[in-house]
């Protein structure tokens, strides 16, 4: 049961070339550097290509997502994966809960409403140590993870797509 949990790790299937969108809400400039850096580096790692868009907020990540999906489709460059990175830090009062829920519910419909490889980087944190433990270089930066997630993710609508 192990080996096929950590199956995904193994998928092979070759994603170099893939398009993918980034779009990132600019609200902790340092944060998001760190975050935006992780994703880089692993789209980099797996020989994709990338374009970066910036937004004011989390909230207003999976409508950019959408809109910019679409846009690339009519272009008939069409993206294949998508990564959302931002950082939302509890504040006095529920709107906490109003970005980070909102923000996230928005992706998860989208990816499974376009069938959208996607990968959530939207670190929702109580304090900046949070926000820099989950931003800091290496294993745990939350880019570099929601970048692994959707080409996991993408690597297996590519192998299916061909099966
Ligand atoms: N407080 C944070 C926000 N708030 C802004 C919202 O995301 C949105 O831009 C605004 O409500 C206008 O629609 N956004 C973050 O990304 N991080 C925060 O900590
Ligand atoms: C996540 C937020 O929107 C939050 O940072 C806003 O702060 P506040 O709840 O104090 O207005």
């Amino acid at each position: 049961m192990a080996d096929a949990r950590r199956a995904h790790l193994q998928d092979q299937t070759d994603i170099t070339g893939a398009r993918v969108l980034i779009v990132e809400a600019r609200f902790y400039d340092d944060i998001q550097d760190a975050l935006l850096e992780g994703a880089i580096v692993e789209l980099k790692g797996a020989g994709a290509s990338y374009d970066v868009l910036t937004v004011p907020g989390a909230l207003e990540i999976p409508s950019t997502i959408a809109i910019a999906v679409d846009a690339a489709a009519e272009s008939g460059k069409p993206y294949e994966a998508a990564i959302a990175l931002g950082c939302v830090v509890r504040g006095e009062t529920f709107h906490f809960e109003i970005v980070s829920m909102e923000s996230s519910r928005g992706l998860t419909d989208l990816s499974v409403d376009l069938r959208l490889p996607l990968g959530n980087g939207i670190i929702t944190v109580d304090t900046d140590e949070q926000a820099w433990a989950r931003a800091r270089a290496g294993e745990l930066n939350k880019g570099g993870d929601a970048a692994r997630a959707a080409l996991s993710v993408l690597r297996i609508k590519r192998r299916l797509a061909k099966a």
